[in-house]
């Protein structure tokens, strides 16, 4: 497939400089491969999707972004519904957008050759809002994992998530939910309730695991109130998938879903959605993903 234009977004920050180490190698791969491509290097969280604009404007053939998931976070703001087919080169620290679409997470040149081969799939979006979500709405303790681990500088990579997991769970206390999935109410106390389109939070974990990102609905998983102890053998367990069918995990599909509990902050994509209550929607192949 020769005489494709390309145009490779590059967030150099992405894995603490990872962006900036495979982007010369994935430019060569596409290049070898007869692509043109313009290269953009992002200096600030908003270039992410001034740049995707002004790319999709300029009718370039297609997208290659490298980054981590807060990268395709802010692109997808700006490609859902544009039909533009983009590729993803992980270089973050989380990848679960990768993770979901089976790209290889640590092999820029594999990842380059699928947008070589030109094969594209649609993926769904998760919506809140006017906020297009491309993996996992975390809305517990989880948030406070999140919020935690955001704040910390060391250690690198996924190890944060688990000393953050162990400080916020000397103090976590169950909290009240109202959840609504499809019209259908539960009313319960949950360690957090978390909403995916696709599968995996926090580099790799399976806290909605099973869920497809292009069957067109909403994985829901509830961790009912459970022990320190339970919670602590249950993140093993979530890496490889199998919490499900701990008589403490509820696990729901639906379009629709609202989330409402008093004193939670959402996080979508590793990043701040807002306040509870948030509705969430679906909005099936809003992207076009090389995959
Ligand atoms: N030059 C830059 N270009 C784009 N984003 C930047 C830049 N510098 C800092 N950022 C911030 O980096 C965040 C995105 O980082 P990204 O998610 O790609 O990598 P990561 O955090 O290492 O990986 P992951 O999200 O997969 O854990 C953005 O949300 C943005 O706020």
């Amino acid at each position: 497939m020769s005489g494709r234009r390309i145009a490779l977004v590059v967030n150099p920050t992405s894995g603490r400089g990872l962006g900036a180490r495979v982007a010369p190698v994935v430019r060569q791969r596409l290049a070898a491969a007869g692509l043109t491509v313009d290269e953009f290097t992002t200096t600030c969280a908003e270039d992410v999707g001034r740049i995707s604009a002004e790319v999709i404007a300029s009718g370039a053939d297609s997208v290659a972004l490298v980054g981590g998931d807060g990268t395709l976070h802010l692109a997808a703001q700006v490609l859902a519904g544009s039909g533009m087919p983009f590729g993803v080169i992980p270089a973050g620290t989380g990848n679960d957008f990768a993770r979901g679409l089976g790209v290889p997470l640590k092999d820029p040149v594999a990842a380059a050759e699928l947008i070589v081969a030109g094969r594209t799939r649609p993926v769904d979006l998760a919506v809140s809002g006017q906020e297009f979500i491309t993996t996992v709405v975390a809305g517990g303790f989880d948030s406070l994992v999140n919020k935690r681990a955001n704040a910390m500088t060391w250690p690198k990579g996924n190890a944060r998530y688990t000393l953050a997991t162990l400080a916020e769970l000397r103090t976590f206390k169950p909290l009240p939910y109202v959840v609504t999935v499809d019209g259908e109410v539960i009313e319960t106390d949950a360690m957090l309730v978390a909403v995916g389109t696709g599968p995996t939070y926090g580099g790799g974990l399976q806290i909605c695991a099973g869920a497809e990102i292009d069957d067109g609905l909403l994985d829901v998983t509830i961790i009912k109130p459970v022990s320190r102890l339970t919670l602590l053998q249950m993140f093993p367990k979530l890496s490889k998938g199998t919490h499900v069918g701990h008589p403490k995990v509820l696990a729901l599909r639906g379009t629709t879903v609202r989330l409402e509990s008093p004193t939670v902050t959402a996080y979508a994509d590793g990043e701040v959605l807002g306040p509870l209550p948030v509705d969430i929607t679906i909005e099936p192949g809003a992207l076009s993903v090389y995959a």
